[in-house]
């Protein structure tokens, strides 16, 4: 039988019958990519995005960024971009950007195009309309900027640009996404008077996601005051131009690793960054709470998986988008676990709560969904079917599920081609190395 998937559906993902001893190289990071590519295509003059994540994502940043006049080449693994200003392509006109079911484009995107003239609309994948943007849209309003939408606040929009934008104060909700305010500081600079972003509403999710947008900025040599909570200013002036060599994604890590916990078997992933603003790095230490060893040897992370994995109780709001691996995780450990802080997931490729307790019940799991999170007691799971929803992760959770129960098949795997290209045959081929 192949290992890859021939058709879309449903794939007989490995099983890990025996431990396993891996040393893996993964894709760069989709975050770092996409900021760093919006901060080149803003900054003064060219610059160089190393070992640039090459995935739907990050290619759909990149044809946006083209539309809006900067030059963008994709050709090889460093990613060479030149701003509109400079690439001779800057130009009024009408414009679509197609977000497919990237976040970071249809949330970062927006700012950048209301500094180019002319309009420019976006729309997505069918459940990218479901995923927030109204709020971003209103602040961007509040902003100066002209943008139209139909009623439901969301995409497909459309956005106005005449060049310049005003700027200065602005107070919104973020609670449904840190890319909210992410989006807003990566383009504050370049407004007159820069930004300021103030945070009111329930907690802001993902905050290393904003950590992150602040640290890059600041190597840009933009001014950030991120000293009081839920609140952020961005100065006015220029982006510098900078090269950028993108470290590995850490949260398309979590299957890799979760491979060694369900395996008891024994997995480094490669160039670990020693310091990080990549969420997906604690997946290390939920790694650890759940009985794993996990340190750093020469190659990178390592996570040795234990005889018996056990339960745990994780608020996740900072590190949502490890909720599919760990949920998949801590369906397979002895004691129960309760992940809380998620509400938000709702919003994110599907609704990941749901999905998850629909998908792991339906092997036999015991999954109860909370307002703001998942239960999940011990049960023996057996063969079926795991569906993805169009969810990169949600396959990530079936790939791992698969390697510990025989007979798991993960329907659509392709969905993963979001943020990892070749996920299967990569997945695959750790199995293939062994033989
Ligand atoms: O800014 C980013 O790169 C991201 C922020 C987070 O979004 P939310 O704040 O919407 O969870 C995260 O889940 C997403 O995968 C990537
Ligand atoms: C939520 C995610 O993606 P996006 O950038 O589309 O929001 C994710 O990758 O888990």
């Amino acid at each position: 039988m192949s290992l890859l998937p021939e058709t879309l559906d449903p794939w007989p993902a490995p099983h890990a019958s025996s431990p396993v001893d891996l040393v893996v190289d993964l894709p760069g990071s989709k975050s770092l990519t996409n900021r760093a590519l919006i901060l080149a295509a803003l900054a003064d003059g060219p610059s160089v995005v190393r070992k640039a994540l090459r995935s739907r994502d990050t290619l759909l940043m990149a044809a946006a960024l083209r539309s809006l006049g900067a030059h963008v080449d994709t050709e090889g693994p460093d990613w060479h971009v030149t701003p509109a200003a400079f690439s001779g392509q800057a130009k009024d006109g009408e414009r679509a950007v197609d977000c497919g079911l990237a976040g970071t484009v249809m949330r970062f995107v927006p700012p950048v195009a209301a500094l180019a003239p002319g309009s420019t609309s976006f729309d997505g994948d069918p459940h990218m309309r479901n995923r927030p943007v109204g709020e971003m849209l209103t602040a961007l309003r509040a902003l100066g900027v002209r943008v139209e939408d139909g009623d439901r606040g969301g995409l497909p929009f459309e956005v106005h640009g005449t060049g310049r934008v005003r700027g200065g104060r602005v107070v919104l909700d973020a609670s449904a996404s840190s890319q909210f305010v992410s989006a807003l500081l990566l383009v504050g600079a370049r407004f007159d008077e820069g930004v300021e972003v103030v945070h009111q509403g329930a907690p802001v999710p993902s905050l290393p996601h904003i950590d992150m947008t602040v640290q890059l900025l600041r190597q840009h040599g933009v001014q950030v005051d991120d000293s009081v909570p839920d609140r952020w200013a961005v100065a006015p002036g220029p982006i510098r131009a900078r090269d950028h060599l993108v470290e590995p994604d850490l949260s398309n890590a979590a299957p890799f690793l979760a491979l060694a916990a369900v395996s008891q078997g024994r997995v480094v992933v490669r160039d670990w960054p020693r310091a990080t603003t990549q969420a997906g790095a604690a997946m290390a230490q939920i790694l650890e709470r759940m009985g794993c060893e996990v340190g750093f040897v020469e190659e990178g992370l390592a996570v040795t998986g234990p005889a018996r994995l056990r339960g745990i109780d994780e608020d996740l709001h900072d590190v949502g988008e490890l909720t599919p691996a760990v949920a998949a995780l801590c369906a397979l450990a002895e004691t129960p676990s309760r992940l809380t802080g998620i509400a938000h997931i709702r919003g994110h490729e599907t609704d990941r709560l749901t999905a998850l307790a629909t998908e792991i019940n339906g092997l036999g799991g015991r999954v109860t969904e909370l307002p703001d999170g998942i239960e999940i007691h011990p049960s023996p799971l057996r063969p079926g079917i795991f569906h993805t929803y169009a969810d990169h992760r949600m396959a990530h959770a079936g790939v791992i599920l698969a390697a510990a129960v025989e007979g798991v098949e993960v329907e659509d795997i392709a969905t993963t081609s979001k943020t990892f290209p070749d996920f299967a045959s990569v997945w695959s081929g750790l199995w293939a190395a062994r033989v």
